[in-house]
């Protein structure tokens, strides 16, 4: 199963990219894992936030494939905690699902066409995160997830 998370625009901050990169690289070891990046919108002034949200939309479901399995990583989503979420990912792994696609919104967060093509929204917290930020929390998680499948010990709960 080859997981992506889908990010709209460049992780601008340094230390924020290494974060990233460190956990890209231990999930090396434990599947198929990439960043897939939707080039970020330019002129953004001259719209409306919603005008905003439907021309990244147009671009999300561009990238998408009908076999895709789509979850929106969403603050309203399903709260889960970390072994909650490997045994998603568990379950996932042994279904007919082959692409799981994780998806950050941009900085105004989803149109509802690509709620409408969602098949599970994730919340990682109540509170808002920046759509920065939200890639390396969820790089994180996912590196957990894999590490608590795997018995490592990286996990205490
Ligand atoms: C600044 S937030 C957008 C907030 C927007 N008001 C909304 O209702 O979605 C940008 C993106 O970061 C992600 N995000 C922020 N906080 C999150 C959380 N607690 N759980 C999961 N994803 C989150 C979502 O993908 C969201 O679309």
């Amino acid at each position: 199963m080859k997981i992506t998370l889908l990010i709209i625009g460049k992780t601008e901050e340094n230390w924020l990219k290494e974060g990233i990169d460190k956990y890209l690289k231990r999930l090396k070891f434990y599947g198929k894992v990439e960043i897939a990046e939707i080039p970020e919108l330019k002129n953004t002034k001259a719209l409306t936030r919603d005008q905003q949200k439907a021309k990244e939309a147009e671009l999300i479901l561009k990238r998408l494939l009908p076999t895709d399995h789509i979850i929106l990583l969403d603050e309203k989503g399903v709260q889960l905690t970390s072994r909650q979420f490997a045994e998603y990912l568990d379950k996932k792994a042994v279904s007919p699902v082959s692409n799981l696609v994780f998806i950050v919104g941009g900085p105004y967060g989803f149109d509802e066409s690509v709620y409408q093509k969602a098949n599970d929204k994730l919340s990682l917290s109540k509170m808002t995160f920046s759509h920065q930020m939200v890639r390396l929390f969820f790089a994180e998680q996912l590196y957990r997830a894999f590490t608590i499948l795997k018995g490592e010990p990286y996990h205490h709960d």
